[in-house]
């Protein structure tokens, strides 16, 4: 009896607990249980305590972080509000609004960051201090680096360090366009902020800057092994160095030439040590991110856009100085038109702080507005020449301007907004034309590795690209992206065969990266073509090929068995490589000595074509290659390993008119031909499409949408 009574009990207990939370379920969704709902803009609560966090993640995750906005405004309009980490948020993507916050900074909305962020930073720092405080800091900032100031103490030191810096990426190197970026941005740091320029002094606060950087943008754990734990062993470290030099300076008085802005700021002004070493922990932090990621987002929407990249290769020829060592003059500077439309092209479409944090009863506020169609028409698309247009004058003016506020506005306007448009067009100048025969007529790979820590697999995988002394032949990457997805990659292979150099698509691999999912899955394997055998044959074999290839269908069958076999040998020698999603970019001298293959898989080399060399016949070699290869290609399978895009994410940025992978799915006819469909697609954009000129076809496009924070890709040939 009793056991049935505490058995009733339980029942009971339970239903009302299960009802409890399906009403705490129903209210939340319909809004009611917060009154203040009311007070705040039409939205949604979305799940009890994870509203919409879930949602805003993935979108800020995705290659198209302004996803989750843009559906919110379609169904709540500019100004909505939701529920994101357990907090009622309000979001605007209106300009005016967003203006508005931004110019009442410090009365009806503060800037405000997690706890864990403002130890690291420093509780002193410009960016973490308010009203008074924040005024005063903001002053010296931007005094410091107003641009009067640039050309005395910034030009010569950031082109001497970008020179340096530059010259020692060995060319032999395959270098990730990223390090190339972030190695700049945290030298230009070290030595601005710290007038640091011995190469070992400079190369060990790189490091802890580095180290420091990392740990801003991680999960605030502060145990060792952790990267906010480094983060945070690297800022008790640089104080320590920070306070030396103060030491130093006290002793010495300071330096007649570059002191950097730690040593005028202890000319000029007079704040405590700890206020002192706080204010350049903010400015670093606050620029390397910003300025690694414009650059590296500049040379990746150029690539994909060889009309602006030719432009701009044409504006900094000529200005060229006539020695090498001779660096540009303020004049030089102020004679990049171009450039700058680049520059702010880059910052509106690559989203580079793409939201910002006010909080006002716990509001947020989002800038979407680079991106809106009825504000910049082809929003998404790569279009420098916009800036040149007389309508978007006044649009332009990053200062004011409600639709253009790449560097924020009002009391917290970037104090670093001039010196990162220097740093990024004197980057631009010496980087394209150092570089210029490596990336002018290659598809420069770049990929972004937010998502992603670099894996065991990816750093063997670029060591052994470094490693390998390939000749003969050279091998980009390309990653493949479909629906914001990144896919495989594909990879093309250009073989010198007498002289000429053949190109071919060897097919996309493996390993599919789900970016907003951080997953990585299997894909399917395909090989369309058999370039393999070109590069295990010299012409004397492809010569007896083609004698032994008397009947069509012997033919065939020789060559899907080669294909095969072909393959299995492709697949050992690149089974490592293939799965690299950091790709090898820069510069463009992967080589891969055609023995090589054969001599590192022995067993699955085609033996059929391990023949005596022939005396040469009259036949051309082209032409027989020609017949090689239009031997039908294998079709993609469509099978369940194929791999599909398993998020909703909106596909991403592509320049579309010069990167046309229709071609590269062609027959192959010749490698004159494939050489001429690459260059002329450039080309012709270049003749037909005059400066400031809008046709549709000579404009890069981006395809369907893109610009994020967060991811950019490329053309799916897949998708064809
Ligand atoms: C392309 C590069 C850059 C971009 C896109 C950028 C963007 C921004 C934006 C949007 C803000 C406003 C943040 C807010 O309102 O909460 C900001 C603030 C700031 N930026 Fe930049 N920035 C860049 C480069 C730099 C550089 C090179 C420095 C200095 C070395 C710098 C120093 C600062 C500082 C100190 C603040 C905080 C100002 C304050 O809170 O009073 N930035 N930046």
């Amino acid at each position: 009896m009793r056991e049935n009574i505490s058995e009733t009990w339980l029942v009971l207990i339970s239903v009302i607990l299960v009802t409890a939370i399906f009403a705490k379920i129903i209210l939340f969704k319909l809004g009611k249980e917060d009154k203040r709902k009311c007070r705040l803009p039409p939205g949604r609560r979305g799940w009890p305590l994870i509203g919409d966090s879930i949602n805003w993640y993935n979108a800020v995750a995705s290659s198209h972080p302004p996803q989750f906005v843009e559906e919110m405004v379609k169904r709540y309009g500019k100004i909505f509000s939701c529920s994101l980490f357990g907090k009622w948020a309000v979001v605007s993507a209106d300009p005016s609004f967003n203006r508005f916050v931004m110019q009442n900074e410090g009365r009806l909305f503060i800037s405000s960051y997690p706890k864990s962020f403002r130890d690291l930073v420093g509780k002193n720092g410009v960016i973490t201090v308010q009203g008074e405080q924040q005024r005063k800091l903001h002053g010296i900032a931007s005094n410091m680096m107003r641009l009067e100031k640039l050309k005395f103490h910034f030009l010569n030191d950031i082109q001497k360090v970008m020179v340096q810096t530059l010259g020692n990426f060995n060319n032999n190197q395959v270098i990730l366009l990223q390090d190339v970026c972030r190695k700049v941005a945290i030298h230009l740091m070290v030595n601005q902020l710290l007038g640091v320029s011995s190469e070992s002094q400079v190369n060990e606060m790189a490091q802890l800057f580095s180290d420091f950087v990392d740990g801003c943008l991680s999960i605030p754990i502060n145990i060792p092994g952790y990267a906010y734990h480094t983060a945070m062993k690297a800022r008790e470290n640089i104080i320590s160095k920070i306070n030396k030099i103060i030491e130093e300076h006290r002793q010495n008085g300071a330096p007649t030439e570059g002191s950097g802005v730690l040593g005028r700021l202890l000319e000029e002004e007079s704040l405590p040590d700890d206020a002192v070493a706080d204010f350049i922990i903010n400015l670093l932090f606050a620029g390397n991110e910003t300025t690694t990621k414009t650059m590296l987002f500049a040379v990746y929407f150029l690539t994909q856009c060889p009309r602006a990249m030719k432009q701009l290769l044409d504006e900094h020829s000529s200005l060229r100085r006539d020695s090498a060592d001779e660096l540009l003059t303020w004049q030089d500077y102020k004679a990049m038109p171009f450039t700058q439309c680049v520059i702010d092209e880059t910052l509106r479409l690559g989203g580079i702080a793409i939201w910002l944090m006010r909080e006002a009863k716990e509001d947020v506020q989002y800038q979407a507005v680079h991106l809106d169609e009825k504000v910049y028409s082809g929003a998404l698309e790569f279009n420098p020449w916009r800036w040149m247009e007389h309508e978007n004058e006044e649009k332009r003016n990053w200062r004011s301007s409600p639709f253009y506020a790449p560097f924020g506005g009002g009391a917290r306007f970037c104090p670093g907004a001039e010196l990162a448009r220097l740093q990024i067009a004197l980057f631009l100048h010496y980087f394209v034309t150092t570089y210029r025969n490596q990336i002018q007529f290659q598809t420069l790979d770049v990929l972004f590795s937010h998502h992603f820590p670099l894996s065991k697999a990816i750093l063997q995988s670029k060591k052994r690209w470094q490693e390998e002394k390939l000749e003969n032949t050279q091998i980009s990457a390309t990653p493949k992206i479909r629906n914001g997805v990144r896919e495989k990659i594909g990879l093309t292979m250009r073989i010198l065969l007498s002289n000429e150099w053949l190109q071919r698509d060897l097919g996309f691999l493996y390993w599919v990266a789900d970016s907003s999912r951080c997953k990585r899955l299997l894909g399917s394997v395909e090989v369309t073509f058999m370039v393999e055998a070109y590069a295990a044959l010299d012409s004397d074999d492809l010569l007896y090929l083609k004698e032994q290839m008397e009947a069509e269908e012997d033919a065939e069958r020789l060559l899907r068995r080669t294909e095969k076999r072909a393959f299995a040998a492709f697949k050992i020698s690149f089974g490592l490589l293939v799965k690299l999603y950091v790709l090898p970019c820069f510069p463009f001298t992967n080589k891969y000595r055609a023995a090589s293959l054969a001599d590192s898989t022995p067993a699955s080399v085609p033996l059929a074509f391990r023949v005596e060399p022939k005396p040469k016949s009259g036949i051309r070699q082209q032409d027989l290659l020609k017949k090689v290869v239009e031997i039908k290609p294998k079709r993609p399978r469509s099978d369940g390993n194929q791999s599909t895009p398993a998020s909703q994410n909106a596909p991403v940025t592509t320049c579309k008119p010069d990167h046309d992978p229709s071609k590269e799915k062609q027959s192959f006819s010749g490698p004159k031909k494939v050489e001429e469909q690459s260059l002329s697609a450039s080309k012709k954009s270049e003749e037909h499409a005059p400066l400031g000129s809008h046709e549709t076809e000579a404009k890069p496009r981006i395809e369907n949408s893109g610009g994020g924070l967060l991811g950019l890709a490329y053309d799916s040939s897949d998708d064809e």
